[in-house]
């Protein structure tokens, strides 16, 4: 009878790439112990981001391939989810990560992907936010069915509540003015009302606050960027010519500040047929695949052009809790779990960074 050894265990392991991570989980360092007795082999994974959907089926991927090992009778993997804490995250103790989701140009689609993303983290497992900074169009409310009026609670004369839908926190600058309020405000008084709905909200243990950027590349953006503790930035863009130009600088300008680009989502791509599911390019091919070789990000999805994307969220039920088997859904589902991959990737939780100290001998 062979006896199973470590490193067989380990060099099964490593023979799977964790399709978030782009890693094997032994070099990605998720591995924190094998157990052998006998024939019986157990592994415990962490993953540093959020992944129900993903960690039982990885788990017994991952199992079945043990077994094949020989004299292993029977493999346990077991997989826990951990999210730490962005190393940058100290202003805001009650929220670990935050995900800026801006565009170069309003009405790419932004709002509808933040939703959607926000929505797809917290079906993973995360504790999450929803922050509608998008100051002169914000529809927050509206795509997670909030009816209009909704009052957030004052707690302390200090503390705003937000407002809990579909398992997500919510807060909304629209909550706290009505719509005969005209939204003609100067730069430097949106930024500075912004960060206090920021500071001032009382968040309850997030993993991830997703901020819905107002569009563009202004002043109100970089003061955002620069202000507020971001992990990382989800760009989002059509495949025009002109969406994709202004999508650059929206990249350029998060780069500037230094916050990594987690992705671009490239939204309204193709056109599928509801008769024959034909898909039609309309606006040209492959724009966000350009836009990611050419700055040297990652394509995160492209999605469709789906009437059901838009009457969704437009109802209050973004396609995320709407039709959560779709494909459209499962795309969802994967950017959320790439972005939480990537925040993980960036080098959360370890506290500063230490100057190397290199000692030589003479
Ligand atoms: N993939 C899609 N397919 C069809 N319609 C979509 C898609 N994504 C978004 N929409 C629709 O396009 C419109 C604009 O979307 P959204 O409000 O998310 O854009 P935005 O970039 O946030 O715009 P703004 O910044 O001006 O608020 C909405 O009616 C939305 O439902």
């Amino acid at each position: 009878m062979s006896v199973v050894t470590r490193q067989a265990v380990e060099a099964v392991l490593r023979q799977y790439t964790d399709p978030h991570l782009g890693q094997d989980p032994l070099s990605a360092g998720c591995v924190r112990g094998i157990d052998i007795r006998g024939e019986q082999v157990e592994v415990r994974l962490e993953l540093g981001y959020a992944a129900e959907l993903f960690r039982q089926g990885w788990a017994q991927l991952l199992g079945n391939a043990i077994e094949r090992l020989d004299g292993v009778v029977r493999a346990d993997v077991q997989v826990d989810c951990v999210i730490a804490a962005h190393k940058t995250q100290e202003r805001l103790p009650e929220v670990k990560n935050i995900i800026a989701v801006a565009s170069g140009k309003g009405g790419v689609g932004k709002s509808t992907t933040a939703a959607n993303l926000a929505l797809a983290l917290a079906r993973e497992g995360a504790r999450v936010g929803m922050l509608d900074a998008d100051i002169y169009g914000p529809s927050q409310g509206i795509m997670f069915g909030i009816p209009e009026g909704t009052r957030p609670q004052v707690r302390e004369q200090k503390w705003f509540v937000p407002l809990e839908a579909h398992g997500v926190q919510v807060m909304s600058m629209a909550f706290l003015t009505d719509d005969r309020t005209p939204m003609v405000w100067r730069g430097p008084m949106v930024s500075g009302a912004l960060l206090q709905l920021i500071n001032q909200t009382a968040w309850n243990d997030l993993d991830y606050l997703v901020v819905d950027m107002p569009p563009g590349t202004g002043d109100i953006q970089l003061t955002l960027a620069q202000k507020v503790p971001v992990a990382g930035a989800v760009i989002v863009t059509t495949p025009q010519d002109l969406a994709l130009l202004d999508a650059k600088k929206g990249v350029e300008m998060f780069r500037k500040v230094n916050i990594p680009i987690l992705g671009v989502v490239e939204n309204m791509a193709v056109h599928i047929c509801s008769h024959c599911g034909h898909a039609e390019h309309l606006f040209g091919e492959g724009g966000g695949e350009r836009l990611a070789e050419q700055f040297d990000v990652e394509l995160l999805a492209s999605l469709p052009l789906s009437m059901a994307i838009r009457s969704q969220a437009d109802a209050g039920c973004p396609t995320v809790i709407a039709d959560p088997q779709s494909q459209v859904a499962m795309i969802y589902q994967q950017v959320a779990r790439t972005v939480g991959a990537r925040i993980a990737q960036g080098g959360q939780g370890t506290a500063q960074a230490m100057p190397n100290i290199s000692v030589a001998e003479d």
